[in-house]
């Protein structure tokens, strides 16, 4: 894999506690009532009109509609409140890692509004209770249907985890491609930007960090 550890998060893999200052809190996300359809159909034919084409050739007269119907789908995360999920919690004495790995997902550059594509690894230290594995996968979905970068939503994956769970400590690592950056603009396809949010102990103890790199980073995967 050509990694490119562009805006690569501070607090991420190396063991230099004095570079593991967090970048601030995320920002929160602006919910909106609810996606416009009507709004983004009109958009969708000044865009048509705007770079030559005709909206109502047979060919295009339906794309208005499809592109609002593929924005309410890819922005549904604006709607929904991911913390929810997390609610689902079972009591356990376990206390060792839990690790939810190659989550994929498709988010939204909210640069160009063209998607990055990618997996994200997802891991906690339980702190009296559990939460059902495929939660963390619902949580990366709803996070990334939104406008994002990918830093933040690296951050708001680990926030939500952290603060729902109370964990003793939360890992994510995403790695994502970006094809604002592979089909336009600087076109360098096949590079991958990876993003890292470490709370609690994956934080403070370099053994444990260590410990989920290589799983995460394990020549099986
Ligand atoms: N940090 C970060 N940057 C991103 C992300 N997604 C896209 N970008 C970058 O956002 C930047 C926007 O730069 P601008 O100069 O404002 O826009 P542009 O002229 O289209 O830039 P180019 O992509 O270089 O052609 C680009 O460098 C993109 O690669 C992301 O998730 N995180
Ligand atoms: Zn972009």
């Amino acid at each position: 894999m050509a990694t490119t550890l562009s805006n690569q998060s501070s607090d991420s893999l190396n063991g230099d506690e004095n570079a593991c200052a967090s970048e601030g809190p995320a920002q929160p996300s602006q919910p909106a009532a609810e996606v416009d359809r009507e709004a983004i159909k009109d958009a969708v034919r000044t865009i048509l009109k705007a770079v030559g084409e005709d909206p109502d050739r047979a060919g295009l007269v339906e794309t208005p509609r499809r592109v609002a119907d593929m924005y309410a789908e890819m922005f549904s995360g604006l709607h929904k409140q991911p913390s929810r999920h997390l609610q689902v919690v079972f009591p356990e004495t376990y206390d060792e890692l839990v690790l939810v790995s190659d989550i994929r997902f498709t988010s939204m550059c909210e640069h160009h509004l063209l998607p990055f594509s990618g997996v994200a690894h997802v891991g906690y230290m339980p702190n009296g209770k559990v939460t059902g594995l495929s939660k963390l996968a619902r949580v990366v979905e709803e996070v990334a249907r939104r406008p994002q970068v990918q830093e933040r939503m690296t951050q708001q994956i680990a926030d939500l985890i952290e603060k729902e769970l109370n964990t003793n400590g939360v890992v994510v690592v995403v790695e994502a491609e970006h094809s604002c950056m592979s089909i336009r603009g600087v076109k360098k396809p096949g590079s991958m930007t990876l993003t890292s949010a470490l709370r609690g102990v994956f934080k403070t103890c370099q053994a444990t960090r260590a410990e989920v790199m290589s799983l995460i980073n394990r020549p099986s995967r």
